[in-house]
This record gives C-alpha cells, sequence and structure tokens, in this order.
C-alpha cells in the first residue's frame, strides 16, 4: 500500500466525481484502483479527476481523466467545474488553467459560485473524432440502429469535444428511449475505432435542447457536461439553433441546466454550470482503499 492522498466526493449536476489530489507525486490512480473505487455503492463514480503538478508553464496543474471502467478521458466538463470549485476553496483564486491530454483548459469561478470552462476549439473531422470511415460531413453521418426499414435512432451529428462524441436528434421525449440497451452497442459501435460517447438531443426551441448521454466508459450518467457542448455545437452547426443555448441535462439530479456558448470570434465552446461538493476522505491511488474523513473533524477544520 502507497501513502495516501485527499479526494473529494463531488458533483457536476449529478454527474459522479471524484477530484483525487496527487500533487507532489509521481504516480498516478492505477486503473484498478478506478475500478475498485467504483465497485463500492458509496464511492461509485462516473470520473476521476486526478490533479497533478503542472508539467507545463502556465498551467496551475495537469488533470488526468478516468473513466468507471478504468479507461482515460480525454475531457470532462462537469469535472473540470468540479476541480475548479476544489481549488478555488483550497486558495481562494478564482481563474485557473489546467493541461490535459487534449490539451489547455481555462476556467474561472464566477461571483454565484458557477464555473465557466473554455472546453476549446471542437474537432469535426472524420479521422480525428475519430471515425472509422471517411465522411466528407460529420455533421450527419450514416449510421442507425434498430429495423433497417424504421431506425429508432439514425444520422448523428458527430465530433470530438477533446472526446468522441455522437448527438442522435430525437423528437420525443430523450426519457422515452432504452438508452441502456443501445448506448453499449453504439459507444462500441465499430464506426468509433475509440468508442463513443452517445447522446439524444432534443431540439425544444431556437436556444434550448434537452440531453441524455451513454458514456463511454461509464454507461449511463445523470449528466456530461462535454456531451452537453458537443450537442450545442452540433445544433448550431446544422441550424437547429443559435450558438448560445441553454442544455436542459434531463436526468440531472435535481433537474438543472447548462449554459453553452460555442463563440464566434475564436471557435471556443464555454461551458457554465454548478459544482458541488459531498464529502472528503483519503485514498490509496494504487489500491483504491479508502477511508472517509471524520465529519466532526472536518467541520472543526
Ligand atoms: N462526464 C464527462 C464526460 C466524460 C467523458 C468520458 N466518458 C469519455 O469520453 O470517455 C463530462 O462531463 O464531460
Amino acid at each position: 500500500m502507497s501513502a495516501t492522498v485527499e479526494f473529494a466526493r463531488m458533483n457536476g449536476l449529478g454527474n459522479k466525481i471524484l477530484v483525487v489530489d496527487m500533487r507532489g507525486r509521481p504516480d498516478k490512480v492505477t486503473p484498478a484502483a478506478a475500478i475498485a473505487l467504483n465497485a463500492d455503492p458509496q464511492t461509485e463514480f462516473d470520473q476521476i479527476m486526478a490533479i497533478h503538478d503542472p508539467k507545463a508553464e502556465g498551467t496551475d496543474a495537469f488533470i488526468d481523466i478516468l473513466n468507471s471502467d478504468g479507461s482515460k478521458a480525454q475531457a470532462c466538463g462537469n469535472g473540470t467545474r468540479c476541480v475548479v470549485q476544489a481549488l478555488a476553496a483550497e486558495t481562494g483564486r478564482k481563474v485557473f488553467t489546467f493541461q490535459t491530454v487534449a490539451g489547455i483548459l481555462n476556467a474561472v469561478e464566477h461571483e454565484d459560485g458557477t464555473i465557466s470552462v473554455d472546453m476549446g476549439r471542437p474537432v469535426f473531422d472524420w479521422d480525428r473524432i475519430p471515425l472509422a470511415e471517411e465522411f466528407h460531413d460529420t455533421s450527419r453521418i450514416e449510421l442507425q440502429i434498430g429495423p433497417i426499414d424504421n431506425p429508432v435512432l439514425h444520422s448523428p451529428s458527430a465530433m470530438s469535444m477533446g472526446n468522441p462524441h455522437a448527438i442522435f436528434w430525437v423528437d420525443r421525449d430523450v426519457m422515452s428511449y432504452d438508452l441502456a440497451r443501445f448506448g453499449p452497442l453504439l459507444e462500441n459501435h465499430p464506426m468509433f475505432p475509440e468508442r463513443a460517447n452517445i447522446t439524444l438531443a432534443q431540439v425544444t426551441s431556437p436556444t434550448s435542447l434537452t440531453t441524455r448521454t451513454w458514456e463511454r466508459g461509464a454507461g449511463l450518467t445523470l449528466a456530461c457536461g462535454s456531451a452537453a457542448c458537443s450537442a450545442a455545437v452540433s445544433a448550431a452547426r446544422t441550424g437547429r439553433t443559435g450558438r448560445k443555448v441553454t442544455i436542459n441535462v434531463a436526468s440531472a439530479k435535481p433537474p438543472a441546466t447548462l449554459s453553452i456558448e460555442w463563440r464566434e470570434r475564436d471557435d471556443h465552446v464555454i461551458m457554465t454550470g454548478p459544482a458541488e461538493w459531498e464529502w472528503s476522505g483519503r485514498l490509496d491511488p494504487s489500491t483504491g482503499l479508502w477511508s472517509r474523513d471524520d465529519t466532526r473533524e472536518a467541520e472543526a477544520q
């Protein structure tokens, strides 16, 4: 067993996040630790956000992201807001720059406690999403599920927000689809060599969408920030909405929204929403063995 580190159990719209403080150490949270933590109902999570010492000048930290199946993710919008809230509480600072495997993320905590993350530029090239087949226009790709002459879901918009996303446009309530059944088939479809996050999106007005996501490596989650960004960008890209929308995250607990703006001037996607601390503890990043801080002690601190 290696020395333990601090972690916080947090959530972004119900997206279950463990923020793990790996600063000052050379090792990483192992996939085995992630799988063990996820197997325990108390520490079950969608993503681990491991905060490491910065690797590049001008950045505050390097963030390593793990899904609950132990696989790596390149982006996690809801988790990034949780990291901002944790570091803002620790340092009193409001503005942060992070590095992930997908690039640099700038983020700011506002006076009202909401957090904006600049998620960078969307990527539409088929081989960078990546897709297995060449598509000149990835705003509507050939892919369907269900009976061949009456598909349940078809022709998604595909893109990368650092991580791969497919957005299926639906005209019924997103909760009425059996996403638990179709999600795994689409996540692992041969069209997506690195798998994909699968989102159902219903356009509810020129400035609003409702989404529900099956996440790559994590399954049905209560919310997914990078999917909300991808739905917003894809809606604007296909002329369904303008570039600034409110995303109603259908399964968020309690029901909640994210504001997304796909900025005209620099092509960057800005996501704004809340983050919530639940409790803290210590864990062993190599095995996932953990303990919860004594509540009285935590309150006294
Ligand atoms: N929950 C995350 C997304 C995790 C993405 C992950 N499932 C993957 O790309 O493998 C979010 O708020 O953006």
